[in-house]
């Protein structure tokens, strides 16, 4: 299990976040736009500065300096080596790590990215670029996956293109993934577990039947209330969902 209790101040933002996650399978961090998302992602793996602890099957991950953590991070762009072609940035990945668990092959077969190993980041589509970032993300052989709205930047059917590799992903590969998305889609679709944070607190946390009924991407949480802004040909528009 990992067992997440983080309290940082940001500026002027008080973040005191505290979840627990199973260690097999996807927990949505999901919220409204500047509720401290990102920020808990980037304190279980960015360098210790503040209170709390980050405990994976009972150790302590913020106890380690964060190169020594084991954790694979995807962010909304691939932030692939320019320059490499995917099948250098996959390798690196690879050699960065000292064991062996998850293996090129594996990888390259789960995201389908074998036409792509010869082609440099510029010339790839966002979706397969996101695909080799995931799979550079793999082959570090990481303990812990973070994906920060990995599917932020790509358009809807590239989006519905990308979601079957992450549930593939998460079978095969059984890693706990911390996935942030404001998108109520996305995190029922993949979602084991929903932790709901609004303003640097977690207001709610359950089983992805905490979205039931839901569509749309959530603008706002006011205690028991969670605004959902709905798009599309859904029910009516700017209509408001309570969670409870
Ligand atoms: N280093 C910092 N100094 C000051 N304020 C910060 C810092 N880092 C984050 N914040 C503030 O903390 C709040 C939470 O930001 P964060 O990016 O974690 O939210 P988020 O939920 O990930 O939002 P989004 O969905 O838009 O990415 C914001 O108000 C942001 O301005």
């Amino acid at each position: 299990m990992l067992d997440v209790a983080i309290r940082r101040r940001l500026g002027g933002f008080a973040l005191e976040a505290a979840f627990t996650a199973p260690s097999d399978g996807v927990t949505a961090l999901f919220g409204p736009s500047g509720a401290g998302k990102s920020s808990i992602l980037a304190a279980i793996a960015g360098p210790t500065t503040g209170e709390g602890h980050v405990r994976l099957d009972g150790r302590d991950l913020l106890a380690l300096p964060p190169e020594r953590r084991r954790i694979g991070i995807v962010h909304q762009d691939s932030r692939l080596f320019p320059h490499m072609t995917v099948e250098r940035n996959l390798r690196y990945g690879l050699r960065r790590s000292d064991r062996s668990g998850i293996g090129f092959d594996e990888v390259v077969e789960v995201l389908a990215i074998a036409p792509l190993l010869s082609r440099r980041p510029a010339t790839l589509s966002g979706g397969e670029r996101q695909r080799a970032a995931i799979g550079r993300a793999l082959l570090s052989q990481p303990d812990l996956l973070l994906m920060d709205e990995p599917l932020a930047a790509l358009d809807g059917g590239r989006k519905a293109e990308i979601l079957p590799f992450l549930e593939t992903l998460k079978a095969r590969f059984r890693l706990p993934i911390l996935y942030v998305t404001h998108h109520v889609g996305e995190a029922r679709r993949l979602a084991d577990h929903v932790v709901l944070i609004a303003e640097g607190r977690v207001v709610a946390e359950g089983g992805p039947e905490l979205l039931a009924g839901a569509e749309g991407e959530v603008v706002g949480v006011e205690g028991d209330l969670v605004t959902i802004r709905v798009s599309g040909p859904l029910p009516r528009p700017g209509s408001h969902v309570t969670l409870t």
